[in-house]
């Protein structure tokens, strides 16, 4: 899936990020060219980020995941300029980024972006609600309108009742709804997440993702999430960045990185997924035999999750027919197709 570059709410190209004191030099050389080990051992530069492009659509919910050390934090830190770019271009909501002067910069990240990390960065000596109002306040929004708007944002995130609490009188997964309801107040062009469930506890984290998802349905910003963990990144990503050693691996969305990972690297770290739960029709049904077959037989869209397509397809004698969104007849699934997934998962298991 490709966005049109004017219609991205954010667009990267050619991202680098060598850490060290000739960086600029590097770019475009043959050293550049050279894997991030053997460049550290000539030369002592890192890199952090190598050649990144990309472009996120508005509403999208882009998800960049790696392992530690594979970039994610460089890359996110360069999106929003906190640090320099050694070469590249980043436009955020049809501006240029990385050609604006600091006073610029300093308004694009007030009024267009908003961060949440994973230590919620709350200020433990102001209430919920003037902590939700805060950017507001920064901002030069008068009083009544920032109360009213804060209240909004705290009643979204499921918080009637905690505006006077002050966040060390509130649990880590309530802190972090505030840091929520304080990056959706200013109506951020962009939402940004740093690793922000990485501290909470298993089930805390699974209702935090629950709540993002509900969050994205409900006011469908532009989020771009930093994650290094593999269900995370699958349960909210409507497309996946996946990172090594500062580049890009794959991008694609979860039933692609699942049914055709770019290399061994994507395919282990995907082998322990249920992919019941994530591979689409298209990836497990057959080209049918002729534009008859399974006539009158029920009749799925290819981007139907096997998992939620079983009970159909079992519970039928015969193929089901898989339409593409046109309407268009692309394939047949059967019993079998889809129980050679679920099965394998049990095998798994
Ligand atoms: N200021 C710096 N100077 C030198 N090297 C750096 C600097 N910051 C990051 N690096 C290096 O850049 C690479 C990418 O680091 P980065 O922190 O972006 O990875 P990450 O995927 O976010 O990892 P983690 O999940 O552990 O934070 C690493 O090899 C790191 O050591």
């Amino acid at each position: 899936m490709t966005t049109p570059a004017d219609s991205s709410a954010l667009q990267v190209r050619g991202l680098w990020k060598i850490f060290g004191p000739k960086a600029e030099r590097l770019i475009g050389t043959p050293d550049a060219a050279l894997s991030r080990a053997e460049l550290q051992r000539k030369s002592g530069h890192v890199i952090g980020v190598r050649d990144v492009s990309f472009d996120v659509a508005p509403g999208e919910v882009f998800v960049v995941m790696g392992l530690s050390g594979s970039g994610k934090s460089t890359l996110v830190r360069l999106l929003t300029r906190l640090i320099e770019p050694t070469a590249g271009t980043v436009v955020l909501d049809g501006q240029e980024l990385t050609a604006m002067d600091d006073a610029a910069l300093r308004q694009v990240r007030r009024d267009k972006i908003s961060m949440v990390f994973q230590h919620f960065g709350l200020l433990p000596h102001r209430k919920v609600i003037d902590n939700v109002a805060f950017g507001l306040e920064i901002r030069g929004d008068n009083k009544t309108n920032r109360r009213a708007r804060a209240q909004n944002m705290i009643n979204l995130v499921g918080l009637s009742g905690y505006e006077q609490n002050f966040p060390d009188q509130l649990s880590g997964g309530m802190q972090q709804r505030v840091g929520l309801a304080r990056a959706l107040a200013g109506d951020p062009a962009v939402l940004m997440f740093d690793e922000p469930f990485s501290a909470l506890d298993p089930l805390i984290r699974r209702d935090m993702q629950k709540e993002v998802i509900r969050l994205h349905d409900e006011v469908g910003k532009t989020m771009v999430f930093i994650t290094h963990d593999l269900d995370e990144a699958l349960k909210l990503g409507d497309r996946i960045l996946i990172m090594r050693d500062g580049e890009i691996v794959q991008i694609g969305q979860p039933d692609e990185i699942i049914g055709a990972p770019a290399d061994d690297y994507v395919r282990d770290f995907v082998a322990d997924v249920n992919k019941a739960h994530v591979l689409t029709l298209r990836w497990v049904m057959r080209p049918p035999s002729s534009d008859l077959e399974g006539v009158g037989a029920p009749t799925l869209n290819q981007s139907t999750i096997v998992r939620t397509a079983a009970r159909t397809v079992l519970a039928h004698q015969g193929v089901v027919r898989v339409v593409d969104d046109a309407g268009s007849f692309v394939g047949v699934v059967d019993d079998e197709d889809i129980l050679r997934v679920v099965v394998a998962e049990q095998d798994h298991e």
